[in-house]
């Protein structure tokens, strides 16, 4: 079973009303592959999110950027997943590292959040990532793995989580990953799911890649085996988003190109063995 390409837009605290109508016409009017081949979730401010919904092409989706980690109530200022639910938002952002350093929320609370609006209903983009340094410190792996696990201890089905491997270091500064460097910690994510989770989770959880990503970088990441789209901020406020989605494309090709020169390079191999 295939991971079908994923592209979400970030759009964090940005936009005024006007703004926003613009950049929904330039996706409306983008041409891009068919919701068969790439699913697309963009991700306005909660305020915005039901006019972004009532203008938004029916084939792009909504995500709120966050929302409260159990049922609403009395908590000032939150939005609830019962609420998202209720306007018909059909996915939410979780974990953010912009959350995690500026409201301290810890592996625990995302994972809290996580298991409750997969329990409404809601489907989460979890992100992970992290900081410089802790990647200078060789523990890339050991951060991303603690977030996914306080995430997996909290959940049975995967089915409506998306990973966001997000390294802090990369995100607004246009210091992008290099696609080893991304498919790396993909590979060891999924790896990961494997050993602790399951390997069906390992096989069919999308992981996308997050941190200035952009219509120039976009393809070539597209092309690594273990990354599953994006999760774009600042270029997803722009007309080159429609760019990013566009690579969806460019991974079936390049994928392809790798699965047949594996086949060639088996083939010869066998041959040459039997000869
Ligand atoms: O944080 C991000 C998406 O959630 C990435 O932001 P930038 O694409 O602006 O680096």
């Amino acid at each position: 079973m295939g991971r079908k390409f994923f592209v979400g837009g970030n759009w964090k605290c940005n936009g005024t009303t006007e703004e926003v109508k613009k950049i929904v016409a330039t996706l409306n009017d983008g041409k891009v592959p068919s919701q068969d081949v790439v699913e697309v979730v963009v991700s306005p401010p909660f305020v915005f999110l039901p006019l972004v919904q009532s203008l938004l092409r029916p084939d792009f989706h909504v995500a709120a950027q966050n929302c409260w980690v159990k049922k609403g109530g009395a908590f000032t200022g939150e939005v609830s997943a019962e609420i998202l639910v209720n306007l018909g938002i059909p996915w939410v952002v979780v974990g953010h590292s912009e959350r995690r350093a500026l409201l301290g929320e810890s592996n625990e609370f995302v994972g809290d959040k996580v298991a409750y609006a997969l329990s409404q209903g809601l489907k989460v983009i979890a992100c992970v990532g992290e900081t410089l340094e802790q990647r200078e410190a060789g523990s890339t792996v050991d951060i991303v793995a603690a977030q996914t696990r306080a995430i997996a201890e909290r959940i049975s089905d995967w089915e409506n989580v998306v990973i966001a491997y997000e390294p802090v270091w990369a995100i607004g500064t246009g210091k992008v990953a290099t696609p080893s460097q991304a498919q790396e910690v993909h590979f060891e994510l999924r790896k990961w799911l494997k050993e602790n989770v399951s390997a069906e989770v390992s096989e069919s959880t999308r992981i996308i890649y997050g941190g200035s990503v952009n219509g120039a970088n976009s393809k070539e990441l597209a092309g690594q085996l273990d990354l599953d789209g994006f999760l774009v901020g600042g270029a997803s406020l722009k007309p080159e988003f429609v760019d990013i989605i566009n690579s969806a494309t460019h991974l079936h090709g390049d994928v392809l190109l790798k699965k047949l020169f594996l086949l060639k390079f088996e083939y010869f191999y066998i041959n040459n063995n039997y000869d």
